[in-house]
Order: structure tokens, then sequence, then C-alpha cells
């Protein structure tokens, strides 16, 4: 699957490169009003939810029209959402740069470019439409590769979310330096959803990196299971997509992260 997705993201990030030459979307990324400090956002007190545009996934197809992913997103921001993430990928998640930039003209909390990247043109792209954090997938990537993409997105200023789902995964993404470390408890090979595999790798994490559990949030039970492994966020799509309030289901995540019987993170 994983591989699939991503010969058509290369072959889009071909075209696009073609429109516009990377030359350009470089001066478009240096012009850019700076970028938003996500990692100390991620930091502060409670568990933090980093809300997710996302309008169809590989698994589950059509989930939500979303015709105004700047509305959404200020609904999420109304919600206490600490973070946007924008899918931009087009073929499986029906995202776009324009949902990216539409949602950052929108909120003034950070905003995640999620999708597949493996090359610095994307890194450039996002950053020139308002991106603060990109996602970087460590299946997808040699490591060399990895580390190269992780000190372009922190030389641009912003802050890398690199996405694991095993031991060796973490591994990888520690001794590439990563301070963001994402748990996906969907496995992107079979997309089989395993909540488990969160804690299994978060205690195994230094207490300086921010740690994210990704995938299969349905409501504020699950975000208080991942926070007794240790998560210092939770990434939502589906879960709050689906909702007819989806600054409600927002704000329920957010109350349930700030309770005080909420296990915190040892820092
Ligand atoms: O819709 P969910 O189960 O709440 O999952 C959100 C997010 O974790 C998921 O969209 C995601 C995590 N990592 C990714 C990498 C690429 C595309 C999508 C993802």
């Amino acid at each position: 699957m994983l591989e699939e997705i991503l010969a058509g993201v290369r072959e889009d990030v071909a075209a696009r490169q073609e429109q516009v030459p990377l030359e350009q979307v470089r001066e478009a990324a240096a012009a850019a009003p700076p970028a938003i400090d996500a990692y100390a956002a991620l930091r502060k007190p409670g568990v933090a939810v980093i809300a997710e545009v996302k309008r169809s996934s590989p698994s589950k197809g059509a989930l939500a029209d979303i015709p105004d992913p700047a509305e959404l997103a200020g609904e999420y921001a109304a919600g206490g959402a600490r973070c946007i993430s924008v899918l931009t990928e087009g073929r499986w998640f029906g995202g776009s740069l324009d949902d990216l930039k539409a949602v950052r003209a929108s909120v003034q909390i950070p905003v995640l470019r999620k999708d597949f990247v493996v090359s610095s043109y994307q890194v450039h792209e996002a950053r020139a439409h308002g991106a603060d954090l990109v996602l970087l997938i460590v299946a997808a990537l040699e490591q060399n590769v990895l580390v190269g993409l992780l000190e372009r997105i922190e030389s641009l200023g912003m802050t890398a979310l690199v996405e694991v789902h095993n031991e060796e995964e973490a591994d990888r993404a520690l001794e590439a330096n990563a301070k963001v470390i994402g748990v996906n408890a969907r496995d992107l090979r079979t997309l089989e959803v395993d909540r488990a595999v969160f804690e299994r790798i978060a205690p195994g994490l230094p207490n300086n990196v921010v740690k994210i559990a990704e995938s299969g949030v349905r409501g504020p039970h699950d975000l208080i299971r991942y926070a007794s492994a240790g998560a210092d966020a939770v990434l939502v799509g589906e879960g709050l997509v689906t909702q007819k309030s989806p600054r409600d289901a927002v704000a329920e995540l957010v109350n349930a992260g700030n309770h005080p019987a909420t296990p915190r993170p040892v820092r």
C-alpha cells in the first residue's frame, strides 16, 4: 500500500516541479512569515489535540466532504485544538496544498503538512504554504534521506514530526535526532490499526521527545488510554471529521486531556 501511494506522490511532485521550479518554491518559502514553534506548543501542559483535516483515506474511502477546510480548522481551533494537521496528498486522501494555505490563513496555531514527503522540494512547498510542522514517515525513507529532510525542515525553522510504527523505526527516528515522534497505530503497509503499538514504543523514548499517538482515537477513552502510556498529544482525523460538531468533539478531547485525573507524561 505504502509503495503504491509513494509512486503516485513521486509522479505528482515531478509534475508540480515542471510547473514551478525548485528555485521559485525556495524563494516563496524564504518570503513566508516565520514558522511557529510547534515543539514548544506541544510541550505545554495537558494532552494536546492535533486535529486533522481529512476527506478520505485508503482504508475507509470517503469520510467527509469538507468544502471549506479553513472553516473546519477554525472550528477545531475554537474547540481548543493545539495544532491542525492538513493532509495535502490528493490521490488517496483528497487533500491539496490549497487546503494547507487556506487553513494557515484561518488559524494562529501551528499547522502540520501531512503528506508523504520524499524530497526537499516538498519541504520548501510546505514552508511556502505556511506549514510549521512537516511529517516524515520513517518507513518511506532511507536513513540518509530521513536525516537530510529533517535537517532541511529545521533549517527552515519548522519542526519535523517523525512517524514510526515499530521499535526499529523508533531507533532510526532517534538516530536522526527527531525531537517530535509520532507513533502511528495504523500500519501503512497493511492499514490495520493496533493501539497497543504506542504502549510498546513510547516508554522507550527519551523524556525530551514529544510523543504523539496517531490514529484510532474515537473519543476521550482512547485519549486517556494513550495518555496513560505517556502521550503528549493525540492526532485525530476520522473521529472528528465524521462528527456533527467537530468543534464539540475536539473540546471533549481537550477537556479529557486537561483533566487532573488524566496521566501526565514524565519529564
Ligand atoms: O483518522 P484517524 O484514525 O484519527 O488517523 C489520523 C492520522 O493518524 C492518520 O491520518 C495518519 C497518520 N499517519 C499518516 C500518514 C499519512 C496519511 C495519514 C496518516
